[in-house]
Formats: C-alpha cells, structure tokens, sequence
C-alpha cells in the first residue's frame, strides 16, 4: 500500500533502494558525491577526476588521474561502421535520439559479454559520447567527416573541439569542465532509476545506458535545459521577461529549468553555473541572456517561490559558448554516463530484480463475453 504520507504519486519521498554513490538534499539543500561537496568539486576538480571518483569510490592520485585521462584519450576512435551508421541518420534528427542509437549501435559493435569488463565499458561510453554526437552532427549540417580524436585531453575541451574545429579557449575549457561536474550524478533521478531498473535484470551496459538517454530526454528531465533556451533566446529586455512569463503562469504553463523534485528552495548546483553564465556573457560582450535568465529567477522565485534547478543558466551558458542549443541534452549525457554506469554497477554488486507493485483502479472480475454477442 503507498504511505499517502510520503505524497505516493511519482514515488516521491519512498526509498527505492541504497546507494554509496551521492546524496541529493540530506544537508538541507546539499548535494554530493561519495560524501564530496559539490561547489568544491566544482571548484577544484575536473571531470576526469570527479568520473573516476564516481566509478572507482576515491579520488585519483596524480598519477592515476594522468592514467586515467590517457586511457579515456586512448578510447575515443569511433568503429567504422558505427560512423556509417550515423551517416545516415538525418540532420532533422532529434541530437537524444542519435545517441541512443549511437550507443545502442556500440552495443552490437562491442558487446559486454560478461561483466568483467565493465568499468572498461564505462570508459568507453564517457569517451566516445562526444565523438558520436559530434561526428553525426558535423556530418550531417556541415557534410564534415571529422576525426573523434582531438588533442584536447579534457572531455569538455575535446566535445568543443569536435564541434568547432578548435581548439576551445581556455574559458571555454573551464566552463564545460565544470557543467560536465555539476550534471554528472544525482541519486535516483528518472534515468538513473531507469538505467538500475534495467541493470537490476541483468542486462547489459549498453541497454541500461541507452534506456537512461530515453528518459533524460523528456523535457521534465534533461530535456528542459534546451526548452529553457527556447522560451529565453526572443526576450528582448527584463521587461519582456517579466511580462511573458506572467501571460504563460496565467496560461497554466510550465517553466522551464525551474523547480525540483527534491530540493525545496535551491539547487545547490545553479549558483555554480550561474557565476560561470555571467563570466561568459562577459566575454561574449553581450549579456542580454543573462540578464533575461536573471530577471526570470527573480520573478519566479516572488510569484512562485520556485528557483532555478542545473538547467535553467546552463541555457545561457551554452549559447555563450557557441553550442547549438539542440546539443546542450547531448552535453547532459556526455556528463551523467559517468553516474549511470556507476549505479549500474553498484546495481549488479548487490542485486535483486526492480520490480514494485501497483495499486489496481481497474474493473471488478468479469465474464468474458464471446466476440459475436458483444454490444
Ligand atoms: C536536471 C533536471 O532534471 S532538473 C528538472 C528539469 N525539469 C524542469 O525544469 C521542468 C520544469 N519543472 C517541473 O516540471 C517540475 O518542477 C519537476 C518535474 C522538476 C518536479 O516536479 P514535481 O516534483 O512534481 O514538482 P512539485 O511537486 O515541487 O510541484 C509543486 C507545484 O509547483 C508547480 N511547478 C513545479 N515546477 C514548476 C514550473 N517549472 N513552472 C510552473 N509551475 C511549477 C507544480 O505544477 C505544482 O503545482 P500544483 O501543486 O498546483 O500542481
Ligand atoms: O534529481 C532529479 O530528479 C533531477 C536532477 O536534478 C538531475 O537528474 O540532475
């Protein structure tokens, strides 16, 4: 029977399972990684590092972490027939959609076998995700066949890299390794949930992980930080904000990268992403976005006392760097592949098939009634 207390729609508030691998609102509006502060991992790590925190349960050692980021570079060549693959996916493609079948194709192409090798195949996915989107997104808008190898030896300079040809500035670097830090874990949100439910049948990596980018891809989920992009990028002034987000309250409508189901009156990762937005706009010499996204937390937060959640300065953000915004749920998955693949082998570690029950609201028991005499 679901506790009415806990608020049973959407499983809200009922422990679904244990985990060693993050807490989301225990400290008030705290989040961390096997017990590491989010703004300090932020502030002081890099993805790499913060990846094999998640995957391994400690952080590297110097040499470890230099290891690390060599294999994940060693990793990055995309199979042949994988890049025909993407070929023909075509432009008009939702960016999800192709890595869910980017990462479906590697599944055939490289299956896992047993489950020995999973932390091999964990790598893998962190290092080709931003060559699969990239080469397909080069392809099929610029009719580029790129190379997935670059020389940047970060993941986020490296996604920049594929998409611009270049080499990012060191700004860029910066910020992209810290937006890959904030989304990369977060407890049991839907497609991590959906990434253990899968694993909890034993399946392989590559089936959970492709079902995790199915669920992130909703626009409730990671979905919102490009609908976020949307509903901001025609505001002219915080005025316009203002009055367009009173006209879409009236109207019942929902706003985009804001809200929680968890945290009540922040997230602790906006703040983070926020001083980065704001350093962006001034490089880009143009801070109108900003100041729109800003105007629009406030008023949010006065008429509805809901706040920012990871998405919502991410939007700006992005856009600053140059990232098209039908890219910026891919950055997502490049990121959160590091928590799924986590959880799917904590999964396996200690597991018992997923598998509640539900509240029947259905009809009674009744008699069949042959085809012929039915109304
Ligand atoms: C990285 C991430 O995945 S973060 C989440 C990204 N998603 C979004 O930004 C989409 C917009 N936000 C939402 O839809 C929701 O806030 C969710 C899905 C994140 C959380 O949903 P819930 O847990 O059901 O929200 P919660 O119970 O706190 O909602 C309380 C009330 O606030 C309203 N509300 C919540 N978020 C919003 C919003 N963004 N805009 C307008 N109203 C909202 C709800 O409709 C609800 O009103 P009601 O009681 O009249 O029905
Ligand atoms: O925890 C959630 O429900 C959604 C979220 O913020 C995330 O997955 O990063």
């Amino acid at each position: 029977m679901v506790d009415k207390a806990l608020g049973g729609a959407g499983l809200r508030g009922q422990v679904a399972g244990q985990t060693s691998i993050c807490t989301v609102g225990t400290a008030g509006n705290g989040l961390h990684y096997r017990g590491y502060d989010i703004e300090t991992l932020a502030d002081k790590a890099c993805f790499e590092e913060v990846a094999y925190l998640l995957l391994r349960g400690e952080l590297p050692n110097e040499a470890e972490l230099g290891a690390y980021k060599t294999k994940l570079k060693g990793m990055r060549k995309l199979p042949a027939t994988l890049c025909e693959m993407l070929e023909k996916i075509p432009a008009d493609a939702h960016p999800m959609d192709v890595l869910r079948t980017g990462c479906s194709a590697l599944g055939n192409l490289e299956q896992e076998g047993d489950f020995s090798a999973q932390m091999d195949v964990s790598d893998r996915l962190l290092a080709t995700f931003p060559g699969i989107i990239n080469y397909w997104y080069r392809f099929s808008h610029d009719g580029v066949r790129i190379d997935t190898d670059s020389d940047c030896d970060s993941i986020g300079g490296h996604f920049l890299a594929l998409l611009h040809g270049k080499a990012p500035s060191a700004l860029f670097e910066k910020v992209m390794n810290v937006s890959l830090i904030l989304y990369a874990e977060h407890e049991f949100n839907a497609s991590t949930f959906t990434a253990r439910v899968c694993a909890s049948t034993l399946s392989d990596m590559h089936s959970c992980v492709t079902a995790a980018i199915g669920s992130l891809r909703g626009p409730l989920h990671g979905g919102a930080n490009e609908m976020a992009m949307a509903m901001i990028e025609h505001w002219a002034s915080e005025e316009e904000a203002v009055s367009r987000l009173n006209a879409m309250l009236e109207q019942k409508e929902k706003i985009m990268g804001f809200g929680h189901a968890i945290y009540r009156t922040k997230d602790p990762r906006n703040a983070v992403i926020k001083y980065w937005s704001k350093a962006l706009a001034r490089d880009f010499g143009d801070d109108r976005l900003y100041r729109v996204s800003e105007a629009t937390e406030q008023f949010m937060w006065e008429k509805k006392q809901l706040f920012p959640n990871a998405d919502f300065f991410h939007a700006s953000a992005y856009h600053y760097m140059g990232i098209p915004t039908k890219l910026f749920t891919p950055i997502f998955v490049c990121s959160r592949v590091s928590g799924w693949t986590a959880h799917v082998m904590e999964q396996r570690a200690n597991n018992r098939i997923i598998r509640p029950s539900a509240e029947y609201t259905g009809p009674d028991i009744r008699e069949f009634v042959a085809l012929e005499n039915r109304a």
